[in-house]
């Protein structure tokens, strides 16, 4: 039986990690954190910790779980290069401890990911759609943060020139966020839970991979996924492809 404790409980998120807890037969729910003003003491003692609470607290939260030993299963986003380096530096404390830390626990979500690196190098141009819940504090996603790097890895690769793009005068930053020469279109409607499209173009034909969570019911066999694993994984693991294989 794996102990497990859940960070930022009373969240969107945090409920749902603790009901596919909850229900798992070989995973036991044994601490909740719910807000800023609880300790994180209550901790003490499980195997893994599954932190959804916010950009601003993840950090100091992870030190504490590594400084107690707990492996930790990280879905907060925000995590960029200089975000994860710094979580190296972390677990460096313990050689033993493990962390995964996924920019999006949905299968669905990682294959589109997976997709678009796939195609990226095929097409002169690619931009992303993304559209989430109105209550969401960051843009753009770290999914499509995440999604831009890959295709701007896949295209270096492939040593394709910069997009095709004639704008010269965007006021109003209507072209969108630029991450690695990839833009970014963020929307925020009620509606969505979480939903990405990436758009490819080239000569004479349009092609398009989407995603859709319509539920975040739909983050959690990743989840769950990575909780079983991380106890087996020391050091950092980023995002769950590796999990999945
Ligand atoms: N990787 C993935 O697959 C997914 C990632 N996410 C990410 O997960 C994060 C959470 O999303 P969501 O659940 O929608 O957000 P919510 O705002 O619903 O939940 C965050 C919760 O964390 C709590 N919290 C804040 N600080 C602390 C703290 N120091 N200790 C314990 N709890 C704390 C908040 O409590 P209070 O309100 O009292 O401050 C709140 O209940 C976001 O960064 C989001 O982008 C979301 C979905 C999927
Ligand atoms: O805040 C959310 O809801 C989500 N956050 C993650 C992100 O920023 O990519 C994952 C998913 O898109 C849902």
């Amino acid at each position: 039986m794996i102990k497990v404790g859940v960070l930022g409980a009373r969240g969107r998120m945090g409920r749902a990690v603790c009901e596919a807890v909850d229900a798992a037969e070989d995973l036991e729910l044994v601490a909740t954190v719910s807000g800023r003003d609880e300790s994180l003491d209550k901790l003490e003692g499980v195997d893994v910790v599954v932190d959804f609470t916010l950009p601003n607290v993840v950090m100091g939260n992870l030190a504490w779980c590594v400084e107690h030993g707990i492996h930790t299963v990280v879905g907060v986003s925000g995590f960029d290069e200089k975000r994860l380096d710094a979580a190296r530096e972390i677990l460096a404390a313990d050689p033993e401890v493990g962390s995964v830390i996924a920019p999006n626990f949905g299968i669905g979500a990682v294959l589109m990911m997976q997709f678009a690196a796939k195609a990226a190098k095929h097409f002169d141009s690619a931009e992303i759609i993304e559209a989430h819940h109105p209550r969401k504090v960051d843009a753009p996603s770290g999914t499509a943060v995440h999604t831009a790097r890959v295709i701007a890895a896949a295209r270096a690769e492939a040593e394709l020139p910069d997009m095709p793009d004639a704008t010269e005068t965007d006021p109003q930053g209507a072209r969108g966020a630029e991450i690695e020469g990839v833009r970014i279109h963020a929307i925020r409607s009620a509606g969505y839970v979480a939903s990405q499209e990436v758009r490819f173009g080239g000569p004479g034909e349009r092609f398009a991979i989407s995603h859709d969570s319509l539920d975040r019911a739909s983050f959690m066999p990743g989840v769950l996924l990575a909780v079983r694993e991380v106890v087996k994984r020391p050091g950092l693991t980023v995002g769950i492809d590796d999990l999945l294989d």
